[in-house]
């Protein structure tokens, strides 16, 4: 699998993402965000973390502008994976790939700490490597994370089944503690209409050594490297 990992000014979890992809098996190049393609043979399209273009605006906002999107949006429309983290995620909604928006934490502090959540399905090319329903232990580190949308977008994400990721507990269970930024539906992730696109807030990608305290991030970028490998 050929990943590419777009970097933004002021992006700053793009080597910890390149780090997982490698682990779990993937080829990976760096894609500054003013190119106007991706790499040839480019499968997976990582947005990392970060404080892109120091969160001016909202976060998110202008790099979901940025020309490499139109790049990004159209590996997306021919059904390719495009996965985007913490502030990749903020950019997903920021661009019109995934619905809704990230607000302001519902604390208005940024918030960082760890965090389980609760895969809520297994069959598609991000999770095949967990148990439906398992909790994953990973973590949390941002100021805009609360999942807003309107009405009729959250019935479609809840009756499509295209909530990838809830706040939970260590049991799976979804209480109100384990929602510390106020999303809706404890959200922590979507996917788009066809599966193929991922916008979530926690961070698998730090929780891939024992090292750091612990490896449940490791299956996400197993998940695609495998996924891939079958669909080849
Ligand atoms: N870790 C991140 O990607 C942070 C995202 C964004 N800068 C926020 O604070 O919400």
């Amino acid at each position: 699998m050929n990943s590419a990992v777009i970097v933004f000014p002021g992006s700053n979890r793009e080597g910890d993402v390149v780090r997982a992809l490698k682990q779990a098996g993937s080829q990976v190049q760096k894609v500054w965000h003013a190119e106007t393609e991706l790499p040839a043979g480019t499968d997976l399209v990582v947005l990392p973390g970060g404080f892109s273009y120091g969160d001016y605006l909202r976060c998110g906002a202008i790099a979901g502008r940025a020309t490499v999107m139109d790049a990004v949006r159209a590996h997306a429309a021919r059904g390719g994976l495009v996965l985007g983290i913490c502030n990749g995620f903020q950019i997903l909604c920021e661009s019109g790939l995934l619905p809704g928006i990230l607000m302001r934490n519902a604390n208005l502090k940024f918030i960082c700490h760890r965090q389980f959540l609760r895969v809520e399905r297994n069959d598609t090319a991000f999770t095949r490597a967990y148990k439906q329903g398992q909790a994953i232990d990973v973590c949390v580190a941002h100021g805009e994370g609360n999942y807003t949308a309107d009405e009729e977008t959250l019935r479609r994400l809840e009756g499509e089944g295209l909530v990838a990721f809830r706040y939970s507990n260590g049991h799976g269970h979804v209480t109100a503690d384990a929602n510390r930024n106020g999303s809706m539906n404890s959200i922590a992730g979507i996917y788009s209409d066809k599966l193929n696109v991922l916008g979530m807030m926690p961070h698998p990608e730090n929780l891939i050594e024992d090292l750091v305290g612990g490896t449940d991030g490791r299956g996400l970028f197993e998940s695609l490297v495998t996924s891939f490998a079958k669909a080849a």
